[in-house]
C-alpha cells in the first residue's frame, strides 16, 4: 500500500500534487534521508488492530479532552506547520481560521509567514500555542515569549529535534529552500530585538535577514540549561516537541516542562529514527501521568487517533493532511479535513463499543506485527 493514499477521503498528497509546484510539494512530503522514518511513522500504526466490545451503549459519544485546564472538543491539535505560504497565499491565516472556527487548537510555528498577532487576531478567542525554535540570543527568545502571551497563546511548545536540519534530499535536488525569499518569517521580520541587530530594515534586504534568522535558529548548542532558561521566563505551560527517548521525556519533567510532543518532526529530521507510535508505550510507562504526552507523526485516520490514545496518547497532532488540504483551497478545505477526522474518530469510538475517550485504554488493541 503506498503511503499517499492514506490521507482521510481525498485531502491527501496527490491533490496537493497537482496544484504546487514541485519545490513547495517536495518540502512539505519530503522527509529525511530514505525516507524510512516518514514511511514508519505510518506503517506502525498497522502493527495494532482494534479489537472492538459489543453490545455497549453507544449512543451519546464524547470525544472531549482536557488539556492544562482547557477542554477541546476533539483529542486532536493542529501541528505547528511553518512557511504556510508556500502553500496557499492565506499563509498560517487559513489554518488557524480553520482551527478557531470548529473549536480545535492550534500550534503556530516560530517560522510562521504571518507575524503572530495577525494570527492571533484572525483566530479571536480560538485556543492557540505557540511553538518556539530556541534561538541562539536570550533577548529574543524573551521577545518572542512575551510577544506570543501577550497575543493570547495559551502554551509554548519548545521544538528540540530541529536544531540543525535533517538531509533532505527533494529540496537539496529542487535546491529549494523558501525561508530565503522571505517566506516563514513573519515572527522574524515584526520582531524589535531581531530587526536591532540587522544593518537596515528586513525588506531592504530579504536574504540577508532570513540568513541571519536562520542562523539565530541553527542552535547547535542547545541544551537542558537553555531549557530551563525558556521555563523561567514563562507561567504559561511548557511542552517539548521532539523527543522519543524515555530518558529524554524524564530529563524534560525534571527541568520542569508541563508536557511531552512525542514526535520526529515527521520523518523530516533523523531518517532511521524509531516510529513515533513505536515509542510511545516507553514514554508513557517513564511519566506515569504525571504529565500529559501527546504524539504526532503518521496520524491520517480516525483509527489512528484511536489507536494513540489506546497506547497512552493525551491527544495527538495532525500535520501534513492540514498542509495538503491548505493547498489544494485554503482555509475551507481545511476546515473539510477537521471536520472529517472528527466524524470519522467519532465513528470509530462508537463501533470500537466505547463512548469517551476516557474508555480508550490498552486493551482496545491487538499487537499483530
Ligand atoms: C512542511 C512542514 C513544516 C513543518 N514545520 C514545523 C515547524 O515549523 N515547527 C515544528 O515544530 N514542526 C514542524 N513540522 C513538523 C510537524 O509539526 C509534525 O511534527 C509532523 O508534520 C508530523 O508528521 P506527519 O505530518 O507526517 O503526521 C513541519 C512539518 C512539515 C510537513
Ligand atoms: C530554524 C529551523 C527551520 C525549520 C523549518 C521548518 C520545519 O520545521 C520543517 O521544515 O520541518
Amino acid at each position: 500500500m503506498s503511503i499517499f493514499q492514506r490521507c482521510t477521503y481525498s485531502f491527501g498528497e496527490n491533490r496537493a500534487k497537482n496544484v504546487l509546484a514541485a519545490g513547495p510539494f517536495g518540502y512539505v512530503c519530503g522527509a529525511a534521508g530514505a525516507g524510512d522514518t516518514h514511511r514508519g511513522n505510518i506503517e506502525a500504526f498497522q502493527h495494532y488492530r482494534i479489537r472492538p466490545r459489543v453490545c455497549c451503549d453507544i449512543t451519546k459519544r464524547d470525544l472531549s479532552v482536557s488539556i492544562f485546564g482547557t477542554r477541546f472538543p476533539v483529542p486532536f491539535l493542529l501541528a505547528p506547520i511553518g512557511v504556510n505560504t508556500i502553500l496557499h497565499p492565506d499563509g498560517e491565516l487559513g489554518p488557524a481560521r480553520a482551527a478557531a472556527k470548529l473549536g480545535v487548537p492550534y500550534i503556530l510555528s516560530n517560522v510562521s509567514s504571518v507575524p503572530m498577532e495577525k494570527v492571533a487576531e484572525a483566530m479571536g478567542d480560538g485556543i492557540r500555542w505557540f511553538q518556539l525554535y530556541p534561538p541562539k540570543d536570550q533577548e529574543l527568545t524573551k521577545s518572542f515569549l512575551k510577544r506570543a502571551e501577550d497575543s493570547g497563546f495559551k502554551a509554548i511548545v519548545v521544538t528540540v529535534d530541529s536544531t540543525i536540519l535533517g538531509w533532505r534530499e527533494t529540496d537539496l535536488q529542487n535546491a529549494y529552500l523558501p525561508f530565503l525569499t522571505g517566506q516563514g518569517m513573519g515572527i522574524y521580520f515584526t520582531d524589535p530585538v531581531f530587526c536591532s541587530k540587522l544593518r537596515e530594515a528586513p525588506h531592504n534586504n530579504v536574504k540577508e535577514a532570513a540568513l541571519k534568522a536562520l542562523e539565530e535558529g541553527n542552535n547547535t548548542c542547545f541544551t537542558w540549561k537553555e531549557l530551563a532558561f525558556i521555563r523561567e521566563q514563562t507561567r504559561l505551560p511548557l511542552l517539548i516537541k521532539g523527543t522519543t527517548h524515555p530518558d529524554d521525556a524524564l530529563l524534560a519533567m525534571e527541568h520542569g516542562v508541563d508536557g511531552i510532543i512525542v514526535s520526529n518532526h515527521g520523518g523530516r529530521q533523523l531518517d532511521g529514527a524509531v516510529a513515533t507510535l513505536e515509542a510511545l508505550p516507553a514514554i508513557v510507562e517513564s511519566i506515569q501521568g504525571k504529565i500529559p504526552i501527546i504524539m504526532d507523526g503518521g496520524i491520517r485516520r480516525g483509527a489512528d487517533i484511536l489507536k494513540a490514545i489506546a497506547l497512552g496518547a493525551a491527544a495527538v497532532l495532525i500535520g501534513r493532511p492540514y498542509a495538503y488540504a491548505l493547498a489544494v483551497a485554503g482555509k475551507s478545505e481545511v476546515e473539510e479535513v477537521i471536520k472529517h477526522l472528527i466524524a470519522e474518530t467519532e465513528l470509530q469510538l462508537a463501533i470500537s463499543g466505547r463512548s469517551s475517550k476516557n474508555d480508550v485504554n490498552p486493551s482496545l488493541l491487538m499487537k499483530v506485527k
